[in-house]
């Protein structure tokens, strides 16, 4: 399996692309501005999108994703997996007819481009060898995070997430994970600020990383613009016995 981050960043800037990793050449998880730099052929070659949560930065290419692919998808439709309410969000949020057109009803509404597939977490699904399994994660808004395995190994993505012990005894549940990307997106100087919004900082990441039985990789992802060095520095002091690894658009893993 090879894992190509397109976007991770916790804002926009030179460099720097929102949430987007390619699996393989047919899987996406999230759809935020790191799809814009795939070629036309790469987007073609997509079949699923995996959504973590319906903030911006995770689906702000998919509406263009769509529109772009339309004719291409007209004889094998683009499948949308996430939580129904989730799916309930972005369809009645963004493919409303105002903010973009309803492509789950083009061309027509029996054979769409586009569908939604509901997700939940007692359902893991094997996409050609691909187990793709939710993980729980705790946002401003409804979110996951997604735990991917073949026969040869596994990762993890938290998706956006603040302190969270369920998401910890769900990786401990499997037998193994070779990679896993969490976020860390504020500085510890924005603790209180990165609570509220939902997510982790250098301290909070620490402390609950030592619930991982595992040693996988870390990547980390979200790094809010600007407090990037700051962030992952901390981090790293604070998990000096963890191979840390900080993310950046265009870095591939293979496991
Ligand atoms: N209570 C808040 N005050 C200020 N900014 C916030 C608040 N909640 C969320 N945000 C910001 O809005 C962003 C929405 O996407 P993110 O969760 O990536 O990161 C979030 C923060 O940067």
């Amino acid at each position: 399996m090879e894992i190509k981050v397109l976007g991770c960043s916790g804002g926009i800037g030179a460099g720097r692309r929102t949430s987007a990793l390619l699996v393989d050449d047919d899987i996406l998880i999230d759809c935020g501005t790191g799809v814009a730099d795939l070629s036309l052929e790469a987007m073609a070659r997509l079949r699923h999108v995996f959504i973590t949560h319906t903030h911006l930065d995770h689906i702000a290419c998919l509406p263009l994703l769509v529109d772009t692919l339309f004719s291409r998808l007209q004889s094998r439709p683009l499948v949308i997996h996430t939580r129904s309410d989730c799916m309930r969000i972005i369809h009645h949020h963004i493919f409303n007819w105002q903010i973009w057109p309803d492509f789950f009803e083009l061309p027509e509404r029996e054979r769409p481009v586009v569908r939604f597939e509901e997700m939940d977490a007692a359902r893991p699904l094997d996409i050609e060898g691909r187990r793709v399994h939710m993980l729980p994660a705790t946002h401003t808004v409804p979110a996951v995070g997604y735990r991917v395995e073949d026969d040869r190994g596994a990762f993890a993505f938290t998706g956006d997430t603040t302190s969270n012990d369920d998401l910890w005894t769900a990786l401990n549940d499997h037998a193994g994970l070779d990679l896993l990307m969490v976020e860390c997106a504020f500085p510890e100087s924005e603790r209180d600020l990165g609570r509220r919004a939902g997510h982790y900082c250098p301290s909070l990441l620490a402390q609950d990383l030592v619930k991982l039985r595992h040693r996988p990789r870390v990547g980390i992802s979200h790094l809010k613009p600007g407090a990037e060095s700051e962030t992952f520095e901390d981090l790293r002091r604070r998990l000096p016995e963890r191979d840390l690894v900080r993310l950046g658009s265009g870095d591939v893993f293979k496991i």
